[in-house]
């Protein structure tokens, strides 16, 4: 995957992180005051230095709370950040001098084996400066005296930073092949539908949550033709599984998303749709996928006639009606077979470019049936409609007021166009511009 690299800044609370993170980015991102602990959350900056993207990341201060479980929940999350991080940049303070914690904290950074510099802050004069040294001790070299708060030594930082961030990936070669997500909160089963796929037991599969750490794409050949798996960590209820952690993994599913032509968002048949589902699936949608609900495990289900249990679905997925959805148990292997063919079925129907001809003759007809709306007196009126892009198709009407096209109209014509030309599992991108634009 070609995401940037993070560079996070680490030290103990009240060192002067989120000065120095304000100082690097030129903005008043992070709320810095005297009470320590005040950076609580993570902040990701998106930062160029020498043509060089990269990310900033802001930890919360490394301090044993008296809230255990803050502080545990904090340091979870700074050792997440080290764990994807880059570069480290280990900030310390001058004006407190060498603490013990600052050695803790080292040994945590060594464990993490990533490049380190360590920044000396607080050195707002060239006598403060030389106490610098003491950090020697640290063992990562070379101490950088900085003043995060009046800007000293900052620019040599960054050139150091740039210095120690790898070479920038080469771009990656995506395999060949129909890109199919398997998306879904954690526990749902999508490991275990990726090995029903695949026919192998090729990932782990536990009744742990959050067993599916990283994402990996399998190639596959089907009598369909080739696909390419795109498997993803499960998407975290808050406050669940190993904070931190979860963040990234919700980050990860949605870059498996971002990379797909079709996501199956797995279900799970006890408990078919919480709010993490519904986000999943909005996301898909909201990124012009191709979309499939894998309601997993039926083999659960006491009650075999899924009549009832696929109307309450078409209920709660109401914001998506054209999704397709597929019952399935991946550990019978009950279903299974269906999954690659209806992905194929989409992909073909995301693909299908509707002649304009055709395309205005159904606008035409939908008009004369639905007397299209006005606003005092106004009517609107469209012109010409033309299908400009397909994977998901997107049409442009050019009407002669924008503002006329209701929501309630806009449904209507999308529900003509899918009865004649399908577009089934795809959602469908419509633009309205006004005449001459
Ligand atoms: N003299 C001096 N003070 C600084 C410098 N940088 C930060 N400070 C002060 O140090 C204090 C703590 O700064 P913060 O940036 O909030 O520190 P932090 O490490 O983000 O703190 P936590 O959120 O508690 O982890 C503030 O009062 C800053 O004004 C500096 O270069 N020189
Ligand atoms: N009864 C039944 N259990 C299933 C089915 N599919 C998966 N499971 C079980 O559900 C649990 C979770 O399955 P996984 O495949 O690890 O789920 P996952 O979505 O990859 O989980 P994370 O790694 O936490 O994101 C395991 O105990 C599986 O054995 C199924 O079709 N029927």
């Amino acid at each position: 995957m070609n995401s940037l690299p993070s560079v996070a800044i680490v030290g103990r609370q009240n060192v002067g992180k989120s000065t120095l993170l304000n100082r690097l980015t030129g903005k008043r991102t992070a709320i810095t005051e005297d009470l320590p602990g005040t950076t609580r959350d993570r902040l990701h900056v998106p930062m160029n230095h020498a043509g060089r993207d990269f990310i900033l990341v802001d930890t919360g201060g490394m301090e044993n709370l008296p809230q255990e479980a803050i502080a545990r929940s904090v340091n979870d999350q700074v050792r997440a950040a080290m764990k994807e991080a880059a570069v480290i940049v280990f900030l310390v303070d001058a004006q407190s001098g060498l603490a013990p914690l600052d050695h803790e904290i080292a040994d945590e950074i060594r464990r993490a084996g990533k490049p380190v510099v360590v920044a000396v802050n607080k050195a707002d004069n060239p006598r403060l400066a030389l106490h610098g040294a003491e950090f020697h001790a640290l063992g990562f070299g070379e101490p950088m005296p900085i003043s995060a708060y009046h800007g000293r030594g900052v620019e040599d930082l960054l050139d150091r930073i740039f210095e120690l961030l790898p070479e920038p990936e080469a771009a990656v070669v995506e395999k060949p092949g129909l890109r199919i997500a398997i998306a879904g909160r954690a526990n749902v089963g999508k490991s275990s539908l990726l090995n029903a796929l695949t026919g192998e037991e090729r990932t782990i599969v536990s009744p742990i949550p959050g067993t599916t750490r990283d994402s990996i794409d399998t190639a596959i050949d089907t009598p369909q033709g080739s696909v390419v798996l795109i498997d993803t960590a499960g998407i975290r209820r808050r406050g669940r599984v190993e904070p931190g952690v979860e963040e990234y993994s919700v980050i990860r599913s949605l870059n498996a998303i971002d990379r797909a032509d079709i996501v199956l968002v797995v279900l799970d048949a006890i408990e078919p749709a919480t709010s993490q589902d519904t986000h999943i699936a909005g996301y898909a949608r909201d990124q012009g996928r191709g979309l499939i609900l894998v309601v997993n495990k039926i083999d659960l289900l006491e009650n075999k006639d899924m009549t009832e249990f696929d109307r309450n679905m078409a209920a709660r997925f109401k914001f998506i009606p054209y999704a397709q959805r597929l019952y399935l148990s991946a550990r019978t292997g009950d279903g299974i077979d269906r999954v690659i063919p209806a992905a194929f079925d989409i992909q073909a129907q995301r693909s299908h470019r509707i002649p304009t001809p055709e395309l205005n003759s159904l606008v035409r007809q939908a008009l004369a049936k639905h007397s299209p709306p006005s606003a005092g007196g106004k009517l609107l009126k469209v012109l010409y409609a033309t299908q400009v892009g397909v994977c998901p198709p997107e049409i442009v009407f050019f009407v002669n007021d924008p503002k006329l096209v209701h929501f309630s109209f806009q449904r209507f014509l999308e529900n003509r166009l899918r009865e004649v030309f399908g577009f089934s599992g795809t959602p469908i991108k419509f633009t309205f511009k006004s005449r001459g634009e």
